[in-house]
């Protein structure tokens, strides 16, 4: 448990990262290490989770043909995103609440993130400012609930500008929260005292953070005249709301059922990707979030369409067991196991896995 005496000390860290040989080794630790409570918080899904296994699910009865003999030589995993480098095709998901995982919070995430060279979008509800998670050096990009009240909306918005954030995603799943039984039974609506969401006004309690169901199109046009920011919307299962997201000027889409938490039965992201891909039409890049765990499972979704897929969980699993050092673990780990199945699928890149690569 780390009810306020986490042991930080280099020594430690590296001890608790002896028996971690892939992604899903993090969970078994950090369960071990975390509040149960919030353990639940952070592997619960909606109702009966229905979702949440799905997306891993959804990975494994796919399977992957290699081509060979074709001697593309070591992998480039380099990316550019929305005009951005990034050292792989993995980003950071947009989780809320680290410091219940680890003390230094999102700016140990951050340094893992920078380390790593990869984009990290940071959580509107991130127990650290945006600012001093921009100050970490990590490419950012900042995840946003539009706030009906839009001045605090814009404010937020300049705020991430001014830190030099370079994107902003909109989640658009959540127009009202999903029903969470496991926070139900173990009474979990807000923070333990001590700790806020940094970037909300006043005390920064979780229920003064408003999900609307009010939010529509309407406000993704006043926030694409609000700013010059890229736009990623964030949440996005159905391919007429993929059209619609390009023709109101998105600049990016993430296929996403917010990892099983928000509506329970949606299928998994994967399930939806070849269609959104086929109705966006290259126009916008796609990413993809829900269930990777593997490098074989980043190959998968790049070759149903997505440019770069995003990491949640694991994540946050990584920071509670040794926090910067568990995250940048957890990239390498990421980062080692795309390069051998790109080699194994005998592609030079990630991006050069082509569908037929894919079979049921
Ligand atoms: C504990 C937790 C908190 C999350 N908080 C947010 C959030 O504040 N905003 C958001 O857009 N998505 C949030 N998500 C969803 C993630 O961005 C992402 O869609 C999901 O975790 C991907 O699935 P994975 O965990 O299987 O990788 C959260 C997910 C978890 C597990
Ligand atoms: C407090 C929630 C709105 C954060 C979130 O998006 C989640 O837990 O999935």
């Amino acid at each position: 448990m780390n009810g306020g005496a986490v042991d930080l000390t280099a020594a430690s860290t590296s001890e608790a990262l002896d028996d971690i040989v892939n992604v899903r080794d993090f969970e078994a630790a950090a369960r071990d290490r975390l509040n149960r409570v919030h353990y639940d918080y952070f592997a619960s899904g909606a109702q009966d989770e229905v979702t949440v296994a799905a997306n891993e699910a959804a990975f494994g009865r796919r399977a992957l043909i290699p081509r060979v003999l074709r001697g593309p030589g070591a992998p480039a995993l380099e990316t550019t995103l929305l005009g951005q480098p990034a050292s792989m095709p993995v980003l950071i998901a947009p989780t809320a609440f680290h410091r219940l995982a680890w003390p230094e919070a999102e700016v140990a995430t951050g340094r893992a993130a920078a380390a790593a060279g990869v984009i990290m979008i940071a959580a509107m509800l991130s127990t650290v400012t945006v600012e001093d998670i921009a100050a970490t050096g990590a490419k950012l990009w900042l995840q946003l609930y539009v706030q009906p009240d839009l001045a605090f909306t814009e404010s937020l918005v300049r705020r991430a500008e001014a830190a030099g954030c370079g994107a902003l995603v909109v989640t658009v799943d959540s127009p009202a929260l999903g029903r969470n039984e496991r926070g139900d039974r173990n009474d979990f609506h807000d923070l333990p005292p001590g700790m806020r969401c940094a970037n909300m006004g006043g005390d920064g309690h979780v229920r003064d953070v408003v999900l609307s169901p009010e939010i529509s199109w309407r406000h993704l046009d006043w926030l694409r005249r609000t700013t010059s920011l890229p736009i990623l919307l964030k949440g996005v299962l159905h391919d007429a709301d993929a059209r619609l997201a390009v023709e109101h000027g998105a600049d990016g889409i993430i296929v996403s059922n917010h990892g099983g938490r928000q509506l329970d039965t949606t299928p998994a992201s994967l399930d939806r990707l070849p269609l959104i891909a086929d109705a966006v039409a290259g126009r916008v890049p796609l990413l993809l979030d829900g269930g990777v765990r593997r490098g074989t499972d980043v190959a998968k979704a790049l070759a149903l369409g997505a440019q770069a897929v995003a990491v949640g969980r694991p994540v946050l699993w990584a920071l509670a067991v040794a926090g910067e050092a568990g995250v940048r673990r957890l990239l390498e780990l990421m980062r080692g196991e795309l390069a051998n199945a790109v080699t194994l699928l005998g592609a030079g890149a990630p991006a050069d896995v082509t569908r037929d690569q894919v079979v049921p």
